[in-house]
């Protein structure tokens, strides 16, 4: 069979009411890979991925999955797709793992249910009722339910939201291994490191339009240093402008708000001692001081004078 994408959206326009959500987006998601779409609250993600699960129709522009519209060719595609839906219900007496094997028996080749219980942290609340799972707890469910079918492209919607470090952890493994056994993993995230050290392809969308893709090496090259600095009290007025004099044309100095500082570029001896005796000349004190290669904030940054609240 030809390869079409996994998902290939074009010129995907979608609103409510007068509010644009979604704004001219193109994108499109490679076989075999995990794909991340990142980006604050309200930038479109979920509504993007509603319309790939074909649950909204696009107000303009076009939607395949696998080559397929995924509401007129709907039959035919919701057996080869998995769906992780953000705040997911299920009938709330229905124990987790009774849930997980019920799913398991509609779909021909479905993966083993103790084994993925077990990869998922799911068998300590197996006998759970659902409403009496944790948010973490019902995430997980939400992630199994999704997987459990072998879909050749699974949407999961911030799969890890709620989940402490540990099943973060395992869920990040467990998508891996999807991902390896063939499956095409698309989700959405608002936490850059999640993007960073999962995802093969990041997309990062800001109120509904596209402003940066490539892998996570692609966005954060030209890898200048960056200095983070936060103060214990606001800056007085100007002070940002003094230390860019200070420092000179081959730093940038960008503040963030009234007590935290960005400064991209070299970070050597020399800016380190000046941003210190800035510090002190301003009559601030910082309370942190971080060194560290440009990453997605940065990048968010840069484009969208924002940070990316996570
Ligand atoms: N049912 C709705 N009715 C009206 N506006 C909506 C509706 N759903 C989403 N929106 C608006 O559309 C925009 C995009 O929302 P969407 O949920 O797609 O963003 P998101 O990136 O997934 O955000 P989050 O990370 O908070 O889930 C937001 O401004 C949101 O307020």
């Amino acid at each position: 069979m030809p390869s079409s994408p996994a998902v290939e959206v074009a010129g995907l326009v979608m609103r409510y009411g007068d509010k644009v959500a979604v704004d001219a987006l193109d994108l499109t998601v490679e076989r075999n890979t995990i794909t991340a779409v990142l980006g604050p609250n309200g930038a479109g993600k979920t509504t993007t991925l509603e319309t790939c699960e074909g649950y909204r129709r696009p107000h303009a522009g076009s939607v395949r999955v696998l080559g397929m519209d995924p509401i007129r060719q709907r039959s035919a595609l919701i057996p080869r797709i998995g769906v992780m839906l953000q705040g997911q219900g299920a009938w709330s007496g229905a124990r987790a793992l009774e849930m997980l094997t019920h799913i398991a028996k509609l779909h021909a080749n479905p993966l083993d249910v103790d084994m993925l219980a077990d990869r998922i942290g799911l068998h300590d609340c197996g006998r759970t009722p659902y409403r009496r799972l944790s948010g973490g707890q019902q995430q997980r469910l939400g992630l199994a339910m999704a997987v459990v079918g072998r879909p050749e492209v699974v949407f999961v919607d911030e799969p890890t939201a709620g989940m402490d470090p540990l099943a973060r952890r395992s869920t990040w493994e467990l998508l891996g291994e999807l991902r390896d056994d063939g499956v095409t993993v698309v989700l959405t995230t608002h936490y850059m490191d999640e993007a960073e050290r999962l995802a093969d392809r990041i997309h990062i969308i800001d109120q509904g339009r596209m402003i940066a893709s490539g892998t996570p090496l692609e966005l954060t090259r030209g890898g200048t240093a960056t200095i983070r600095l936060v103060v214990t009290k606001p800056f007085p007025e100007g002070a940002p402008e003094n230390l860019q004099r200070a420092l000179g044309d081959q730093v940038e100095v960008r503040p963030i708000s009234e007590i935290s500082l960005l400064i991209t570029g070299p970070a050597d001896h020399t800016t380190l001692a000046t941003v210190a005796a800035w510090c002190e000349t301003q009559g601030v004190l910082p309370e942190s001081l971080n060194l560290g290669q440009r990453n997605l904030e940065d990048v968010f940054l840069e484009i969208t004078g924002r940070e990316l609240e996570s």
